[in-house]
């Protein structure tokens, strides 16, 4: 029985990612040896926003909303990271998330530091002209706290090109009219006719694809009829579906926030992404499939199994069920430390999270130059360019895991940690 919405949100833990993301910087740390003061700066976020904002809602009330922006490390340059929509996003939350953008923007050797943040808030809840209204708001009310040489903005959960659009928007009219078309880079994953980036939707579940492909030829597995298995069937999860399915494998489970749905013989991908446009955003009901329980789902017969969906999903008990060989983090933070111990213990590998999601920020990279330079780039060119650098990373990270014997993890921990420490040392740590 799938249960309603709203319940399964109740469901995902709040707490938890913070106390994740720092047993992972301290495990790193300590095999690294990394420098004390620089440990000292790193385990805290240089800077911490909490708006609480007005909106006027369709029925002419006010609503105050609680926004975010956590500014964790800028030292290899501007604060880089999402913006996110959720009822469970909290102040720790947010910290988590953009301490991971931090180690994921240096492991993929780009200008930027990590932030993270979002509203407080459940946007099913609210009609198309309140999410511009309370998405402009907090805009106004961010100010200069994002700006695009110091701190840029992007989508992640709930959020997409139209609230990128709404900001850059609302954002360039504070500014004087010739400084207005030099700040369009204040967010990236813009539509493509605001200065965005061709290509920018898929380059997560591109990036993804393509550090299970490049996984997959280390250990000459073919990818061709192996299944695989989905939570979350937004921007990530379905593209990542998309290209898995290109080359011949097999989705065989999705879920999403309405449920979970399984066929062993496959799920057509773009026709299971055309329900959902159909049936808002929901999954549950896609025709030649069946709804599990959700409880079921990381218990599914599977070779990959891939979190797109939110933190702390692969738990303990989750860990001992989980059959595949092979998971694949598209998701921010979906496996507790713990769960790792299990898994790693049963024989199965981990893609981590600042590897695995990474062609989405390096995607907004792309887009970032683009704007700044005034070019506009083909999507063949951009799709080259992303596969080349993920390429480069995810082969740094597995044959350095190789040569040390460790796993990924921590691996790409300590590579994207010795970068931010070289540039501390370089300046002087204290600047
Ligand atoms: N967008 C990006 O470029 C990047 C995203 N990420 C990470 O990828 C993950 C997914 O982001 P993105 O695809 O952009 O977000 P979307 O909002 O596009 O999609 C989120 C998906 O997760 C599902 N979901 C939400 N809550 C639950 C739940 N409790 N159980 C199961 N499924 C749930 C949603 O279901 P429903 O549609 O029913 O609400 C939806 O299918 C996040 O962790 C994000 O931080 C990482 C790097 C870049
Ligand atoms: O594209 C970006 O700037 C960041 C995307 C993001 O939030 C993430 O990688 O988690």
């Amino acid at each position: 029985m799938a249960l309603t919405k709203e319940t399964k949100q109740k469901q995902v833990p709040k707490q938890g990612m913070l106390e994740n993301v720092m047993k992972q910087f301290n495990t790193a740390s300590e095999l690294m040896n990394l420098n004390p003061n620089i440990k000292k700066i790193l385990s805290v976020t240089n800077n911490e926003l909490i708006i609480h904002f007005p909106v006027r809602m369709d029925n002419g009330e006010i609503e105050i909303f609680k926004g975010y922006r956590v500014q964790h490390n800028n030292a290899l340059g501007p604060y880089k990271g999402g913006l996110r929509y959720h009822p469970t996003i909290d102040i720790d939350a947010v910290k988590a998330l953009a301490m991971w953008m931090t180690w994921k923007t240096s492991l993929a050797g780009l200008p930027y530091g990590g932030a993270k943040g979002g509203i407080q808030m459940d946007p099913q809840k609210y009609s198309l002209s309140e999410l511009e209204r309370i998405t402009r708001r907090f805009a106004y009310a961010l100010g200069d706290n994002i700006g695009p040489e110091h701190d840029i903005p992007a989508p992640d959960v709930n959020t997409n090109a139209q609230t990128m659009a709404w900001i850059a928007d609302t954002y360039m009219s504070t500014k004087t009219p010739s400084e207005r078309s030099k700040n369009q880079h204040v967010v990236t994953g813009k539509p493509v006719g605001s200065g965005g980036l061709e290509g920018r939707d898929r380059a997560t579940g591109f990036g993804v694809f393509l550090t299970i492909k490049y996984w997959a030829e280390y250990k000459h597995i073919d990818l061709k009829d192996k299944t695989f298995i989905v939570q979350g069937f937004g921007n990530v999860g379905y593209w990542t579906s998309h290209f898995l399915q290109e080359v011949g494998a097999k989705l065989v489970g999705v879920q999403d926030a309405f449920g979970t749905i399984v066929n062993p013989k496959g799920l057509e991908v773009e026709s299971l992404f055309n329900y959902t446009e159909a049936n808002d955003g929901s999954i549950v009901g896609f025709p030649e499939s069946d709804i599990i329980d959700n409880d079921r789902f990381f218990a599914l017969d599977c070779d990959i199994c891939i979190p797109a969906a939110l933190g702390n999903q692969i738990t303990e008990d989750r860990a001992y069920q989980i059959k595949a060989f092979l998971i694949a983090e598209g998701a921010n933070g979906p496996t507790t430390v713990e769960a790792e111990k299990i898994l790693k213990e049963r024989g199965i590998e981990v893609i981590p999270d600042i590897l695995c999601n990474s062609g989405g920020v390096v995607g907004s990279y792309f887009e970032w130059l683009q704007n700044r330079n005034g070019e506009l780039w083909g999507l063949d060119e951009i799709m080259v360019k992303l596969d080349k650098r993920i390429k480069e990373v995810f082969k740094k990270v597995y044959e350095t895991s190789q040569i040390k014997n460790l796993d990924m993890r921590s691996t790409a921990y300590i590579i994207a940690i010795e970068r931010i420490e070289r540039a501390y040392i370089q300046r002087g740590i204290f600047p």
